[in-house]
């Protein structure tokens, strides 16, 4: 018998594979930890953008939550797509009293740009969830709006991680640097330092899911008993290559390449290969 850690993704999903559910259980896969599931939304969406979404009832949500945490209790949780008020206060009692790392990337919009969160919820994700939050991943937009003040500078990004942390409850945040301009850079603030992690930016369309994957190697990483700076560091070696390294898949924003890594290694894929 073999021993591994495992992570669990409540998210919506992506037929498609680049996003979601699809994208988490990919990296989980790569990364070397057990991956299991809870859809909370389907999503009819291609790499050209979202066409339809169809929420599970939050009863059913309950029955999954249920089904999976009384069987097999992760080390780490991630959360991502989250639509409604119903669905949080639900996720939010089940987790009230765990002491699971829990990754939050507070989706709200997809790169289409279509809605993938109502408008309440984003005010009530910063009550119900991310006080219990050992990390959230929110990018440009989404911080913006859990925060309340524009983003444009590395310095706006660390105020807002700092406020995340300090005001709303969060035991550390990362404001991803993707919307922005320059070298992508992503802020970390985890409650005592301030950490800069820095690659160059691609070129490429092929961007589809890559909050998603990152917070999933994040997730990994926590579930094999990582610290947050050093989780993160491994997130950002293994998206930087995902992104590098594009599919040709897609008639749109492609999907991001899961064994890019493979290519050049990550930080941590000695210790891998030393198993
Ligand atoms: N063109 C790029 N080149 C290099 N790194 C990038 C690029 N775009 C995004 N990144 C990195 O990818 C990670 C995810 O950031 P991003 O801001 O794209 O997430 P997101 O908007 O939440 O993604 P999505 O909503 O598509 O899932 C971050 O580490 C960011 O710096
Ligand atoms: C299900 C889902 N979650 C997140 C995103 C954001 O990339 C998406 N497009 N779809």
């Amino acid at each position: 018998m073999h021993k591994i850690a495992s992570a669990l993704t409540i998210a919506g999903t992506d037929p498609t594979g680049g996003a979601g559910i699809q994208a988490d259980l990919k990296v989980f896969q790569e990364r070397e930890v057990y991956g299991m599931s809870v859809i909370t939304s389907v999503v009819a969406q291609n790499t050209e953008g979202v066409q339809d979404v169809q929420h599970l009832t939050v009863d059913f949500i309950e029955k999954q939550l249920d089904a999976v945490l009384t069987d097999i209790p992760p080390q780490a949780i991630k959360t991502g797509m989250i639509a409604t008020v119903e669905m949080m206060e639900l996720i939010a009692k089940k987790l009230k009293n765990s002491t699971i790392p829990y990754v939050i990337d507070p989706v709200m919009v997809a790169k289409s740009g279509h809605s993938l969160m109502d408008k309440t919820s984003r005010e009530v994700i910063r009550q119900t969830l991310i006080p219990l939050a050992t990390v959230v991943t929110p990018n440009v937009p989404e911080a913006e709006i859990l925060v309340g003040f524009d983003i444009q500078t590395n310095d706006d990004a660390e105020k807002a991680a700092k406020l995340i942390v300090d005001e709303l409850g969060a035991q550390a945040a990362i404001v991803k640097g993707g919307h922005l301009t320059g070298e992508a850079i992503d802020v970390l603030y985890d409650g005592n330092e301030l950490y800069y992690f820095q690659s160059e930016r691609f070129n490429t369309k092929h961007t589809h899911g890559t909050g998603c994957t990152f917070s999933a190697a994040i997730t990994a990483e926590l579930a094999k008993g990582k610290s947050v700076k050093d989780a993160v560091e491994l997130g950002k070696a293994y998206i930087t290559k995902a992104i590098e390294y594009p599919l040709e898949l897609g008639k749109g924003n492609g999907p991001t390449n899961h064994w890019g890594y493979r290519l050049e290694g990550l930080p941590a894929q000695k210790e891998i290969v030393d198993k």
